[in-house]
């Protein structure tokens, strides 16, 4: 379902009271410059018209059988990859990512300079900025990822290198030359990894960053916060992970952001063999679709608040928010099967709105009326001020 465009007006934090600095920027998570459109009920990865075509259409060619898609077949290999990849993805890799996520963000702002007064498209700009972090953080060039393995097999044969290599290429090349038969990956393996690994990466944050900064314009006062946080533990410094972990209100956003505006809107699962649920015995080999949305929504396990952008509801963290229920609430998945790059992704999200933080304020812009509309119209009464 795609909504309208949603349209910001950005102030220049340094002046702010200037109207000479103000511009607008438009977010439109359909990506679609014609549509222009929020979906609210989508998932990220099938946000975009060009996504959804990719999922519904060419996935397997295009992605192959990458770790999202791997089948239970495949599950020993996956669990290998996966225990080593969630190692690099987790805490001692975003070390590595946060320089090269600060000069993304430093180019993203450098050229929104450059457009003050006008419109932007803000879901295209972040589209833009995960994919060129991804690039840095993932692959490190931009070449076909074949050429870019023989270059690294050559230089490691010949002695010029002792290592594959820090990026999750490197990783995956690790995994394909591993000693233990068991742990190997194939060459395709490794090509399909990278692919998934540079969707994966791009349009889920692309479309977080998209929807944080959408309520954070609708609340005011929330975004004040946030600033305020953001200014207390940084100043005008670029953010730095020792500060980036103590970003509390910012991880309420972010949660909150996740849980009424989830990526993801169903899971698509298989029953191995015969399984209770509930009341029911389901089976062996049906397919499932187990809706978090709809976990998310649910007023029973919420409130009846639950519709509304309350991100205080995380102030004491998960377990307190969803009641010590820890199937309430799950945007990354929960289980064996879960968001390997859930740390990734929530970094590199909040070194982005931080920085956008420290230079600008934004409120929605004149052309959101058509939003006020939908949105209403579709139970979430969002508040508008
Ligand atoms: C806000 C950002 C993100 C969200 C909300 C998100 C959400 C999810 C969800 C819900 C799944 C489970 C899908 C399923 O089981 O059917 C998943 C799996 C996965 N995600 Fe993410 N993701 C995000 C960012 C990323 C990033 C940045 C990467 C890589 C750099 C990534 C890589 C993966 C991979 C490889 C899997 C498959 C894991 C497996 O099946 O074993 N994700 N993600």
């Amino acid at each position: 379902m795609n909504h309208g465009a949603s349209d910001f007006h950005l102030q220049n934090e340094a002046g702010a009271d200037n109207d000479s600095n103000d511009f607008y920027l438009q977010v439109g998570a359909g990506g679609n410059s014609n549509s222009n459109g929020i979906c609210l009920q989508d998932g990220a990865d099938k946000n975009s018209d060009v996504a959804s075509q990719l999922v519904s259409t060419t996935q397997d060619r295009f992605i192959g059988e990458g770790l999202s898609h791997a089948q239970t077949s495949n599950q020993e290999n996956t669990h290998a990859m996966l225990f080593s990849l969630s190692h690099f993805i987790g805490a001692p890799s975003t070390q590595n990512m946060t320089p090269a996520v600060i000069a993304s963000v430093e180019t993203m702002l450098a050229k929104w300079k450059g457009q003050e007064g006008r419109e932007i498209e803000v879901f295209e700009e972040f589209k833009l900025l995960t994919s060129e972090v991804i690039l840095r953080t993932a692959f490190g060039i931009k070449d076909c990822v074949l050429k870019i393995v023989k270059k690294r097999e050559d230089k490691v044969a010949n002695g010029e290198a002792d290592s594959f290599g820090n990026d999750f290429l490197g990783l995956f090349l690790n995994a394909h030359h591993d000693s233990d038969k068991e742990n190997r990956i194939s060459l395709e393996d490794l090509v399909d990894e990278s692919k998934t690994f540079y969707l994966g990466g791009q349009d889920t944050v692309n479309s977080l960053l998209a929807w944080s900064i959408f309520p954070l314009a609708v609340h005011g006062d929330w975004q004040e916060k946030a600033r305020r946080e953001v200014i207390d533990i940084f100043g005008n410094q670029n953010p730095h992970l020792e500060g980036i972990a103590k970003l509390k209100t910012m991880t309420m956003i972010i949660n909150e952001t996740l849980r009424l505006y989830g990526l993801s809107s169903g899971l698509m699962r298989r029953t191995g063999g015969e399984v209770q649920l509930g009341k029911m015995v389901l089976p062996a080999n049906i397919d499932l679709m187990p809706l978090n949305i709809a976990v998310h929504h649910d007023p029973q396990l919420w409130g009846d608040d639950v519709h509304l952008f309350k991100p205080e509801r995380f102030a004491d963290g998960i377990a307190k928010a969803t009641k010590f229920n820890a199937g309430a609430f799950f945007p990354f998945v929960l289980g064996p099967r879960s968001c390997i790059g859930m740390s990734f992704a929530t970094t590199e999200t909040k070194i982005a709105l931080s920085m956008i933080l420290q230079c600008y304020t934004f409120t929605l812009s004149p052309p959101m009326s058509t939003h006020r509309c939908l949105l209403s119209a579709s139970d979430h009464n969002m508040e508008f001020k």
